[in-house]
C-alpha cells in the first residue's frame, strides 16, 4: 500500500515555503527566528481565546438570553430594575445609594429646562418681530405661509402612520408637520405673564445648584461630558459613580444599622450593604446642603403661576421623571435623602452600548440563568444590538405609547410612535431574529390615560387617527392594530407575537407581566431545545 505523503514531504509547498533560504546570513536568521516565535505567541493567543470563546458559549448554552429592544426613553431600563427586583434585589440594594447622584441631576436639569423656558418667554416678549413668518394654529401645529395670505401649505413627513390601513387614510400629497415642543414659540398672552421679579430671585438663588449640573454629568459619565452636555450611563456605571467620588475605601461602620425601609429589604444609611459605609462624598454633600437650603425656592418655582400656567397650556412640557421628583421635592430634600425603590424607577439616565445583567430564574424546580441585555435605544446607539442578535433567544420590545405628542430627542421632525413603529418593523424583518420569541410591551399606559384625561387630542397629532373616539381604549386598539399589522407583515414563520399594555413603573403590575412574560418564554424554549 503506497504510504501517505508526509507533511514535511521535499515536495509539499507549504514546506518549501517555509523554509530557510541556502544563503541565510546569521544576523538574519536571528530576526527570523524572533519573528516566527512572535507570530506563534500570536497564533497561540488566538488559539486559547477561541478556546475560552467556545467554553464560553458552551457554558451559557442552555441560558437565556433576552434582549430588552426599544427607543430612547421607552422605558427599557426601568424593565430592567424591575427584573432586577424581582430576581436579584440584594444588588438593586447595594446599587441604591448611587441613584442619589442620578435624582440630584434629574433635578438640576429639570429646573434649567424650566428657567429657560421662562427666559425663551421674556426673549419672545422683547421681539416682537421675532418669527412673524410663522402663525399659530389652536392645536400647537405651525402653518407656513407662502406668500402673505393665498395658499396655506403644511409640510412635513410622516411614514407609518400614512401608510397604514384607515379609514382616514391620507392622500400622499396632504402634508402636515407637528413642531417639536423645544420648536415651538410661545405665544404672547397677558394671562401668563411671567411675576418678573419673583422669577429672576429665584433664578439668582438657585444659580449655586444649578452650577452643579457639569460635575454631575462628570460624576454619572465617568469623568467625561459629551459635547452636547448628554449624559449617557455603559455598563457598572453605580460602582464607578462611587469611584469617581473617591469612594472606593468603603470601610467597616462600627454604626448599627440605621434602616430605611423603602426597599424590598433594609438597607443602610448609605444605601450599601449593612455594615458597610462610604467615606465622605464632597460632591453629593455639597449638593445634599444645596437641595435642602433651596427646597422652599424649588417648591416656589413648581407653584409659580406662571409655570403652572405654561403647564397647563402645554408651552413648558416637562418629561415624566421632572414632574415626578419636583412634586417630591420636600422628601427629597432632606437631611439623609436615600433614594426609595419608586425613586429609583423613576430616575432617568440614558443608557450607552449594551448593559448586560444575569440572573439566575428558578422556572418550576429548574435554575436557569438569564441575561438581559439593556440597550441605548437613541439612534446613533442602535448599531451596538446587532452582535447580540446571532445569540437571542428573546426579545422584549418596549413602544410607549404615550408619546403620540412627542418627538425624537436625536430627530426633533421625527413623531415618537412613528419611530417605534419603523424600528418594530426592522425587528421583525431582520433575518436574525427571525425564530427569537417576540414579546411587545405598549408601554406607558399611565401617562397616556393622563395625557387623554387632559384633553390631548390623538388627531391632533395623529392624522390617520380620523375621528375615532379619543379615549384610552380606542387609542389604544389603534396603535396596537398598527404594531400586529407590522408583525404579520414580516411573519412568514408564523411566529406568535405576545402583546402585553404596561405601566413598568407600576412594581406589582409589572412584576405579575413578567411572570407571564418568563412562561412563555420558557416554554417556547423547551420547545426548541427538544428540537435540537
Ligand atoms: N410613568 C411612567 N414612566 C415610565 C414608564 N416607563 C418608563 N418610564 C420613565 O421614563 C423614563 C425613561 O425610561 P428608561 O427606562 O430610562 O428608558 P430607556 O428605554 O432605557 O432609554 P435609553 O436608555 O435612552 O434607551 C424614566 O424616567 C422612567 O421612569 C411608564 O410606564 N410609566
Ligand atoms: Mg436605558
Amino acid at each position: 500500500m503506497p504510504r501517505a505523503p508526509s507533511i514535511r514531504s521535499q515536495d509539499d509547498p507549504l514546506s518549501l515555503a517555509l523554509r530557510p533560504p541556502p544563503s541565510e546570513t546569521e544576523e538574519e536568521r536571528t530576526v527570523r527566528l524572533k519573528d516566527e516565535t512572535e507570530a506563534k505567541e500570536a497564533s497561540d493567543k488566538i488559539d486559547e481565546e477561541i478556546k475560552l470563546e467556545k467554553q464560553r458559549l458552551q457554558k451559557t448554552k442552555g441560558d437565556v438570553k433576552l434582549l430588552l429592544l426599544g427607543q430612547a426613553e421607552s422605558g427599557k431600563s426601568t424593565l430592567q430594575k424591575q427584573f432586577q427586583l424581582m430576581y436579584s434585589p440584594k444588588t438593586l440594594e447595594s446599587e441604591r445609594a448611587s441613584w442619589r447622584t442620578v435624582v440630584y441631576f434629574n433635578i438640576v436639569r429639570s429646573l434649567k429646562h424650566i428657567l429657560s423656558t421662562l427666559a425663551a418667554y421674556d426673549d419672545m416678549d422683547d421681539d416682537s418681530d421675532a418669527n412673524s413668518h410663522l402663525e399659530f394654529g389652536d392645536d400647537d401645529t405651525f402653518i407656513l405661509g407662502e406668500g402673505s395670505s393665498s395658499k396655506r401649505t403644511r409640510s412635513g413627513k410622516s411614514t407609518a402612520f400614512t401608510n397604514a390601513p384607515s379609514s382616514s387614510k391620507l392622500p400622499s400629497n396632504n402634508h402636515k408637520l407637528r413642531r417639536s415642543p423645544s420648536q415651538i414659540p410661545l405665544p404672547k398672552s397677558p394671562k401668563l405673564q411671567p411675576s418678573a421679579h419673583q422669577i429672576a430671585n429665584l433664578r439668582l438663588r438657585l444659580s449655586p445648584l444649578l452650577s452643579t449640573e457639569e460635575s454631575l454629568a462628570k460624576r454619572l459619565n465617568g469623568g467625561v461630558t459629551t459635547g452636547r452636555g448628554e449624559v449617557f450611563v455603559r455598563s457598572g456605571w453605580q460602582v464607578r459613580t462611587f469611584e469617581n467620588g473617591g469612594l472606593v475605601k468603603a470601610r467597616r461602620s462600627k454604626r448599627s444599622n440605621t434602616g430605611h425601609g423603602h426597599g424590598p429589604s433594609s438597607v443602610s444609611a448609605s444605601g450599601l450593604p449593612p455594615g458597610l459605609m462610604l467615606d465622605e462624598d464632597p460632591l453629593l454633600d455639597d449638593l445634599s446642603a444645596l437641595v435642602e437650603g433651596s427646597k422652599e425656592d424649588i417648591k416656589d418655582l413648581w407653584d409659580d403661576p406662571t409655570v403652572v400656567a405654561l403647564i397647563t397650556k402645554r408651552k413648558l412640557k416637562l418629561d415624566e421623571w421632572s414632574e415626578y421628583f419636583l412634586k417630591n421635592i420636600l422628601r427629597i430634600a432632606k437631611h439623609g435623602y436615600i433614594p426609595t425603590t419608586e425613586d429609583i424607577l423613576h430616575a432617568r439616565i440614558q443608557t450607552m452600548g449594551v448593559a448586560e445583567h444575569t440572573f439566575d430564574v428558578n422556572i418550576h424546580g429548574k435554575l436557569v440563568t438569564w441575561h438581559l441585555y439593556d440597550v441605548g435605544g437613541a439612534r446613533g446607539q442602535r448599531h451596538t444590538w446587532v452582535p447580540y442578535f446571532d445569540t437571542a433567544n428573546a426579545i422584549i420590545f418596549v413602544a410607549p405609547i404615550s408619546a403620540f405628542d412627542q418627538y425624537l430627542e436625536e430627530d426633533s421632525r421625527t413623531n415618537r410612535i412613528d419611530d417605534s413603529l419603523q424600528l418594530f418593523t426592522q425587528i421583525c424583518a431582520n433575518t436574525l431574529l427571525k425564530k427569537v420569541h417576540l414579546v411587545l410591551f405598549l408601554n406607558k399606559t399611565d401617562l397616556l390615560k393622563a395625557k387623554l384625561d387632559k384633553g390631548l387630542s390623538v388627531q391632533k397629532y395623529i392624522l390617520s387617527f380620523g375621528d375615532r373616539a379619543n379615549e384610552f381604549d380606542s387609542v389604544v386598539q389603534y396603535f396596537r392594530a398598527h404594531f400586529l399589522q407590522v408583525h404579520r407583515r414580516n411573519n412568514e414563520n408564523r411566529r406568535v407575537l405576545y402583546t402585553h399594555l404596561t405601566n413598568v413603573v407600576d412594581t406589582k403590575a409589572t412584576q405579575s407581566i413578567i411572570g407571564n412574560v418568563r412562561d412563555s418564554i420558557f416554554r417556547g424554549y423547551l420547545q426548541s431545545a427538544a428540537l435540537v
